[in-house]
């Protein structure tokens, strides 16, 4: 199966070699086109314009950044639209529900057929083909696209009409980014209280409340060590994206809320390319002024 895959930043470039890896022909594309060669290197195509790619490849995916970016590869000259008649578009990006939907309507409405299909996991499962595919849409084209999601994942949920896995999307990452916020403000108050914080770690990785996030970032976290797996400004716009649903719903949010507070407060600080764990920072600077 010849793959078409748009947008190479952090996850898509380790999902664009997994694939490669596990046999795929791939052609890339990416707006900083640069970014090509190291795939190039390991065996990839590369297409000059999101619509070369598609008009090359039956099945394409999208990574890429936000809403803006997203509708901008299917929508602007030489994007997705172009050449999508009878080929198909799946869009692993995190979006909103009304971004996915626009995308869908304009896709369908050439003749397309389209998927999204966000994911939980972020660089290492990625990486290691450890991902959690959150799938809806046209269930034909999720069948189809079986074998590539066994490649870049664990377990692929088909979750009803298009729409449904940006708000699963959007939920996990909000309790994901109130968490880090809650875990960064313990640390704080452990150091600040006299506690050693690296003996907080210890305790909470054998209780009930122990998880992957405050295992696998904790001890970076103490380091001051903010290496990007998922960029802060991604958690931000997750966080913002998630409140409008809340908003749209007349869901009361205020854990969320105040945790937004602390990303955007964050990017204020030039935060917004390091992990989303140096909202860390943010706590470090609130207790040192109180
Ligand atoms: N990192 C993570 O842990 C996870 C991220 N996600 C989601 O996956 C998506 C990608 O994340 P990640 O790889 O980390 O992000 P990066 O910031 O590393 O990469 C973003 C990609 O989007 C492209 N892009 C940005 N703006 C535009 C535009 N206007 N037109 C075309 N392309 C554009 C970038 O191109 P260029 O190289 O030219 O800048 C790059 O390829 C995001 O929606 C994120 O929320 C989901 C799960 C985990
Ligand atoms: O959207 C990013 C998710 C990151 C993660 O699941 O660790």
């Amino acid at each position: 199966m010849e793959i078409g895959f748009l947008g190479l930043g952090i996850m898509g470039k380790a999902m664009s070699v997994n694939l490669l890896k596990n046999g795929f022909k791939v052609t890339v594309w990416n707006r900083t086109l640069s970014k090509c060669n190291e795939l190039v290197a390991l065996g990839a195509s590369v297409g000059e314009t999101p619509a070369e790619v598609v008009k090359k490849c039956k099945i394409n995916i999208a990574m890429l950044s936000d809403p803006a970016a997203a509708l901008s590869v299917v929508f602007d000259k030489d994007g997705v639209l172009e050449q999508i008649c009878g080929k198909c578009y799946i869009d692993m990006s995190t979006v909103d529900p009304d971004t996915s939907c626009k995308i869908s309507e304009a896709i369908t409405s050439k003749g397309g057929h389209f998927l999204e299909a966000p994911v939980s996991g972020s660089k290492q499962p990625a990486e290691t083909g450890q991902l959690v595919i959150l799938a809806a849409g046209e269930k034909a084209l999720y069948e189809e696209a079986i074998p590539a999601f066994n490649v870049l994942g664990k377990k692929s949920f088909f979750l009803g009409q298009v729409g449904n896995g940006a708000k699963m999307k959007l939920v996990v990452n909000v309790i994901m980014g109130s968490m880090m916020n809650a875990f960064s403000e313990g640390l704080v108050l452990a150091d600040r209280s006299g506690l050693n914080p690296h003996d907080l770690l210890d305790v909470l990785d054998l209780g009930a409340i122990a998880n992957p996030m405050f295992r696998g970032k904790g001890p970076a976290m103490l380091q001051d060590n903010y290496s990007p797996a998922f960029p802060l400004k991604h958690q931000q716009k997750d966080m913002r994206l998630a409140l409008a649903l809340g908003d749209e719903n007349a869901v009361s949010m205020p854990v969320a809320a105040a945790a937004n507070e602390a990303f955007k407060k964050a990017r204020s600080m030039g935060l917004e390319d390091l992990d989303f764990s140096a909202v860390f920072e943010t706590m470090k600077i609130l207790k040192h002024k109180s």
